[in-house]
């Protein structure tokens, strides 16, 4: 049976499919313009159901994500729920911890609870009279010319429902996406990488955390890469990543103790090794893949956003920040272009998918980056270079992090500027260091060495008794 749900007012009906972290926020977003919004998520109401398994426990939520929570008046309740993490937390092979601050005083990310998260957004959506959330909608197939999508329930039946706008929010294999993909010119990529991750837990030790909460810590081995973020109850949800052939050849505890015995010392006693022997082993090492894909839309009838349009790799902490920023440039369009979904659609397409598939690139090419050459050392080197060049010249070189992590310039304005400031740093460190040879050669041949010898030993004398004229 079709059935178009009935809307309040003459406001069309949008159907928003996917009831997770941004399907939830952009049900907010479009009750607050007036449309009758009916949320559909194949899953029970998260509300109610007990832990979700399987899904990052805790999220990175930075600038991006807050402006889009703040425009629906989020922000402050989930701020209040985070935990700040002021800097990085470096955990080298020996021990030794090293803070790297994010930025100056206010420059800090939050550490979320995913589950909470989205609980807190659909609390939010519901509220507005005209917007409604139907669980254990499970979307089949929509058809492109009426907008008529088919979900199938738990018990098996189908049920019809027409809507002037699909909002496709189902996430990285988006059912959605699927009509998509039988379009002419629709480009799509995907591509799972070797590294898979696992979730530990670890315990507060008497009551107070066992590291420093507002860190985000990290453990960077090359190929191998722990890192922890806190959680409201004094534990840290540790995510380990790995390549899948090296997760596949641990296969008992005491294997899994050696290699963190081998890589990760100072988190045994953290972790504890009973804990780490059974959590290690409790659900297998989860898939990464980052999916490109674009036009964002289909005709003046669809619209991808979040994972759904564009999964990216998490080692930039961006997806879900990309996927809240993804509702609010679509809100901002929105209002230029008076709503009107057969020009809104497409000026989305164009603004969006250039930024989203820069951060997807920047979140691979970090990826790269770490499991490549970056251990502690590196990790703590490069980013000292970066900052003392940020100090000296604050608005030419910004950190490329600090672009994507706390402000709103598009992504690949980001990336675009970063390219140009590595060309200046290199020409810069180029031309110091011909300015260095040639005077140092000008130096050898205007004094040969015995002068230079006798020069050199003169001032060393002024310097250690400046009075003595000799
Ligand atoms: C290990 C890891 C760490 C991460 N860390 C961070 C971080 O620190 N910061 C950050 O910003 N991002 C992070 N991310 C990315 C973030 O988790 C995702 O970008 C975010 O969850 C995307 O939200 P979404 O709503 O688009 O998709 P999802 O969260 O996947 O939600 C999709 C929803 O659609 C529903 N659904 C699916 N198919 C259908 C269907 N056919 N019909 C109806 N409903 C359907 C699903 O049940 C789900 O509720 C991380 C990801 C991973 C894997
Ligand atoms: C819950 O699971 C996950 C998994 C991965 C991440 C997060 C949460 C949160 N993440 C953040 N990354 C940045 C960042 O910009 N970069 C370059 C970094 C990238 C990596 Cl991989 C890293 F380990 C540190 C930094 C860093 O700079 O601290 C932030 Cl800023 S937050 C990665």
């Amino acid at each position: 049976s079709t059935n178009k749900r009935k809307s309040t007012n003459n406001k069309k009906v949008v159907a928003v499919v996917g009831g997770g972290l941004v399907g939830a926020l952009n049900a907010c977003f479009f009750a607050k313009r007036g449309f009758q919004v009916e949320v559909f998520e194949s899953r029970e109401d998260i509300r109610r159901a007990k832990i979700v398994k399987g899904r990052s426990i805790n999220l990175a939520l930075s600038h991006r994500g807050r402006q889009a929570l703040k425009h629906v008046g989020m922000e402050d309740t989930i701020v209040s729920n985070g935990i700040p993490m002021h800097s990085r937390m470096i955990h080298s092979l020996n021990g030794t911890q090293s803070p790297i601050p994010y930025g100056k005083k206010g420059q800090y990310i939050l550490s979320v609870d995913r589950a909470n998260l989205n609980k807190e957004l659909l609390s939010a959506a519901e509220m507005y009279p005209n917007a409604n959330l139907n669980f254990a909608h499970k979307l089949l197939d929509w058809n492109t010319e009426t907008g008529a999508m088919t979900f199938v329930r738990v018990d098996g039946a189908k049920e019809e429902i027409q809507a002037d706008l699909i909002v496709g929010c189902d996430g990285a294999f988006s059912a959605v996406r699927k009509q998509f993909l039988r379009q002419s010119r629709f480009n799509y990529s995907q591509t799972y990488i070797p590294h898979g991750y696992l979730e530990l837990t670890m315990p507060p030790v008497n009551g107070e955390f066992a590291m420093k909460p507002n860190h985000l810590h990290i453990w960077p081995r090359n190929t191998f890469m722990m890192i922890a973020l806190p959680n409201l109850d004094k534990t840290f949800t540790c995510t380990l990543f790995m390549p899948f052939d090296k997760f596949e050849k641990i296969t008992t505890g005491n294997q899994v103790i050696d290699f963190f015995q081998e890589y990760f010392p100072d988190a045994i006693q953290l972790i504890g090794v009973d804990a780490l022997k059974r959590d290690y082993f409790r659900l297998p090492a989860q898939a990464m893949v980052s999916v490109k894909c674009s036009p964002y839309h289909l005709g003046d009838k669809c619209v991808l956003m979040g994972d759904a349009a564009h999964a990216v790799v998490p080692f930039y902490g961006q997806g879900m920040n990309a996927g809240f920023e993804d509702c609010l440039v679509f809100n901002e369009i929105m209002d230029q272009l008076n709503e009107d979904f057969s020009a809104v659609l497409p000026e989305y397409t164009r603004i969006r998918v250039p930024d989203d598939h820069a951060i997807a690139d920047l979140a691979m090419y970090n990826y790269v980056e770490m499991r490549a050459h970056v251990n502690s050392k590196w990790f703590l080197f490069q980013k000292y270079v970066v900052n003392f060049l940020n100090m000296i010249m604050p608005r030419t070189i910004i950190p490329l992090y600090t672009m994507v992590t706390f402000t709103r310039m598009r992504y690949h304005e980001a990336v675009k500027h970063w390219h140009w400031q590595n060309k200046v740093i290199k020409q810069g460190l180029f031309a110091c260091a011909a300015v260095c040879l040639s005077g140092g050669s000008y130096l050898l041949l205007r004094y040969p060495p015995k002068m230079l010898y006798v020069l050199v030993e003169q001032l060393w004398t002024r310097l250690q008794d400046p009075k003595n004229p000799s």
